[in-house]
Formats: C-alpha cells, sequence, structure tokens
C-alpha cells in the first residue's frame, strides 16, 4: 500500500508506522517529532474511495449507472471494496487491493454481537438501534441482490458477495470513513488508506481536512508528538452507543454519552394541528428526538415541546406570544406540573426498562464480571452511560416538579374530583391520605389517578 500511495503522490508516509498499541489496537506511530498543527499526511485525491471513484471505475461505474433509484453513497462505497477485492487476478485493481488486505478481517461493531452480549444493554437505546439495523442491513442486501448482483452475474460472484461480505463491507465503511461539509447541505464522504489507520482522541479537535481544490486529504497534529508516540485524529463528539455501533468500540466514562430522547404526540390529541403549528415555530418537529446528556440533562427543548403538548386551548395565546418574544417559561402551574409529572414517569419508566438497573451494573464492573474490551464490556459501558444520564435527566424533573409545588399558588381544585371533576356538591370528596392537597370522590377514582397524581404526590408532600 505503502508504495502505491507514494508513487501517486502521498506525503508523509516516511515519518509514520503502523504499530499495535495497548488501548486501540493497531495505530499509527510517529517516527519524528511533530508540532501542533504541523501537517503530518497527506493522501492524494486519486487513492481515495469516493462515490466519484466508483462511478469512474470503468467496470463497476455502468452498473451504478444503471441502478435506479441510485445506491446510497454508504452502499456505493461498499459495494467499491467488495468489488475491488473480487478483481482477485486483475492486475488493474492490484494497487486498490493493497489497501482492501490491510483492512481487519472481522469487526466488534454491535450488529455481530452474540444475542447473549447485546442482552446486557437491554432497555438501552443500542439494544433498539442495533435490532433496528439488523433488519435493515438485511432489506438492503436483499435490495442489491436483486437490482444488482443478480442482474450481472459474471461480476458479482455470490461467493464474493454474500451478506457477510455486505456486512464487512458496510462496518469498513462505517467505521473507516471520513464526512466533510463542501457547501451548504452538500458534504462528500471517503475513505483515505492510511489515514483511515488513525484511532480516535475524545481530547482532539478535528485535526483532518479535505481541500476541494486538489480532493487530497490531509492529516495535521492535532498535538505535540515525541518519536514513538501514537497520532491520533478526533471522530467527533460521539456517545458510546454510536461509537459501538459504527466503530465497534467504546470510551469508558464518556463525557459525550447521551440518551435521544424521542418525543412524539398522537394526531388524535386535542389541539393537534394547533400545537403542529406551534412545534414549528418553536424550532421543533412533531416527532422531536432531543439527546439528553450528563452535562444538559433536561434540554430547554425537552420542557418546551411538552409545554405545547399538554396546553389547553386558554393558554394558546401565551405559548404563542412566548414563541414570537422567544423568551420560553412555563405557561402555568399547571401545565408545568402535569409536563414535569409526565416526563418524571416516563423517564422512570424508562429507566425500569433497562433489563442490568444501574446499582447492579457498576457492581458488576467493579467485580470484573465482564472482562475488559470484550463485546459484553462494551454493552456494559453503553448501558451504563444511557442510564447515568437518564437518572441526571430524572433528578433534574423531580427537582424542577418540587420547586413548582413549592411555589405554586394554584394547587390542583379542592372541590373537585382531581380524576373525574365531580364537584363538592354532588359528591362527597376525600382528600388524598398523603398529601391531603387532591380529593378524589371514591376509590375507583384515586386508584385511576394514581399514576398521573404520584410525581406530583411525592413533591406535595415533601413540601409538608
Ligand atoms: C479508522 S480505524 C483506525 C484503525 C484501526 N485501529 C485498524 O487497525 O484498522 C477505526 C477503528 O479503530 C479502532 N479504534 C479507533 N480509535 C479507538 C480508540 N480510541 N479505542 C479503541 N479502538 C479504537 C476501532 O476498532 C475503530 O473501528
Amino acid at each position: 500500500m505503502d508504495a502505491w500511495l507514494n508513487k501517486s503522490g502521498a506525503v508523509g508516509l516516511d515519518d509514520l508506522d503502523l504499530a499495535d498499541f495497548p488501548d486501540t489496537g493497531r495505530g499509527v506511530k510517529a517516527q519524528r517529532p511533530f508540532k501542533e498543527g504541523e501537517r503530518i499526511l497527506t493522501v492524494p485525491a486519486n487513492c481515495l474511495w469516493t462515490v466519484k471513484g466508483a462511478y469512474a471505475d470503468p467496470l463497476l461505474g455502468p452498473v451504478l449507472q444503471s441502478v435506479q433509484p441510485p445506491l446510497s453513497v454508504e452502499d456505493t462505497l461498499a459495494l467499491y471494496i467488495l468489488f475491488v477485492r473480487s478483481r482477485e487476478s486483475d492486475p488493474a485493481y492490484a494497487e486498490r487491493q493493497s489497501h482492501v488486505a490491510v483492512l481487519p478481517s472481522e469487526y466488534t461493531l454491535s450488529m455481530f454481537f452474540t444475542e447473549e452480549e447485546l442482552r446486557v444493554c437491554a432497555g438501552s437505546s443500542l439494544y433498539t438501534l442495533t435490532t433496528h439495523l439488523r433488519g435493515r442491513v438485511g432489506d438492503d442486501y436483499k435490495k442489491l441482490l436483486t437490482s444488482v448482483f443478480m442482474r450481472h452475474r459474471d461480476l458479482f460472484p455470490l461467493d464474493n458477495f454474500s451478506i457477510q461480505d455486505y456486512k464487512w463491507a458496510l462496518s469498513s465503511v462505517w467505521s473507516r470513513s471520513m464526512d466533510f461539509a463542501i457547501s451548504e447541505g452538500n458534504s462528500v464522504r471517503l475513505i483515505a488508506p492510511f489515514a483511515d489507520m488513525l484511532n480516535h482522541t475524545p481530547d482532539a479537535k478535528q485535526c483532518h481536512a479535505y481541500d476541494l481544490s486538489t480532493g487530497n486529504l490531509s492529516v495535521l497534529a492535532c498535538r505535540d508528538y515525541q518519536v514513538g508516540d501514537q497520532v491520533f485524529i478526533y471522530y467527533g463528539s460521539i456517545a458510546n452507543s454510536r461509537l459501538l455501533r459504527l466503530y465497534g468500540f467504546v470510551l469508558p466514562d464518556n463525557p459525550n454519552d447521551n440518551y435521544e430522547l424521542v418525543l412524539q404526540t398522537s394526531s388524535m390529541a386535542p389541539l393537534y394541528e394547533q400545537k403542529k403549528r406551534l412545534w414549528k415555530l418553536a424550532g421543533l418537529d412533531e416527532v422531536s428526538t432531543i439527546p439528553l446528556t450528563l452535562r444538559t440533562p433536561l434540554p430547554d427543548s425537552v420542557l418546551r415541546y411538552l409545554r405545547i403538548q399538554r396546553l389547553d386551548e386558554s393558554e394558546l395565546g401565551t405559548m404563542t406570544m412566548q414563541i414570537a418574544t422567544e423568551s420560553y417559561k412555563k405557561i402555568s402551574d399547571e401545565n408545568e406540573s402535569q409536563v414535569l409529572q409526565f416526563l418524571s414517569e416516563s423517564i422512570g419508566a424508562l429507566l425500569k426498562g433497562f433489563e442490568i438497573p444501574l446499582e447492579k451494573l457498576e457492581v458488576q464492573l467493579a467485580e470484573g464480571l465482564y472482562s475488559p474490551g470484550s463485546n459484553a464490556w462494551a454493552a456494559a459501558h453503553v448501558c451504563l452511560g444511557e442510564q447515568r444520564v437518564l437518572k441526571a435527566a430524572k433528578e433534574k424533573t423531580d427537582a424542577l416538579l418540587a420547586s413548582v409545588a413549592n411555589g405554586s399558588a394554584s394547587l390542583p381544585p379542592t372541590k373537585q374530583c382531581a380524576n373525574c371533576n365531580k364537584d363538592s356538591e354532588t359528591a362527597r370528596l376525600l382528600a388524598c391520605g398523603k398529601c391531603r392537597a387532591v380529593k378524589y370522590c371514591g376509590r375507583e377514582c384515586q386508584v385511576a389517578h394514581f399514576k398521573e397524581h404520584k410525581a406530583l404526590c411525592h413533591s406535595l408532600s415533601i413540601r409538608k
């Protein structure tokens, strides 16, 4: 591979070497000192794997052009890699094959986990997304089978283009490709031979660059390096769930860990059309996916979404005014406690959905139940990170709920049953035994209302 790259005009290879490192596995070692910001490596445009390159290939290009709708960027690159690999005795592909030959023979992305390994993170978004991903990859392979492989059997013998081959090639694309924005809404995705041997460090900022005018890919030193140091690049601010899904590794105590909270509302909900308009004006979608993180466990956008979701007709105007002035705050005590109560219960339910609860997982990891670096250990770290984020979000929500209750001038109506609204003139109302602030016309209503009332009851009881 080095000979091909050097011949094609690569710069810097003599100062770098491949080596095995204890935590990251194979990576790139500095052969001379580098100063921060210095250019370490340039891989020329004609050696990169790009969609443009795939279409320019004299054999693969015409096939790609004949597929309608066109293949996705990921599929095109995966097919390009597999195609080059399959041209075993064709000298026209020998140079590119020298790169394919040094790609890992297998990957540790979560899609390859056994059921037992994946179960460690049951309840996490990784578990759900990996299950979906497996289905999607299977479907995409079937599409390739009918739109490409079966139509051109001479170019794509199934021995070299099986579903296992496809998964391997996709993993190569996910874990080794780089994305660069080249203009508004346009980006280029590429794999750069040798630069794809650089491992990730979270302690840097982006230190690889794509030159639009030449099409070359360069790597800069993200800090000073001494001879023998591992040279890193920065893959981005990525949570462990994504790292494991697309790269096959995790970073313990990853500060970017998150939980992607999906907020949605039934289109049958009251005032749905008005609320849809308000979400849009407030910069939200009717189905909003909002990442909760340890730094920001409860982003304002979550409250903004839920305040709109729960508002009644008399509150539409207040919300519209808030949006117009971009001064978001609670709409009313009642709306706010409903929002926070719902959120607290929903996060509580998400936490309960984890097969291994946080405290148990912490003990298991501390006692070394999972061998460090193994798939189950990586899954445990994702599970840990997501639960820590959710726990922080619940704590923040409960604190807000308590403060709403503490500062609330308008507690729930005391002359009506909190469940069926019967008033005290038509029914004998009895107060909730715990908070004594809410009343019911009977046991049946109290039981029916318990789920909704629980969090507020708790905060009102603390207040007492
Ligand atoms: C772009 S490649 C880097 C070269 C790769 N180590 C190799 O031997 O081919 C990305 C892969 O390297 C590994 N990797 C990168 N950064 C890592 C890190 N900080 N810790 C552990 N593994 C890492 C993961 O397997 C990831 O999928």
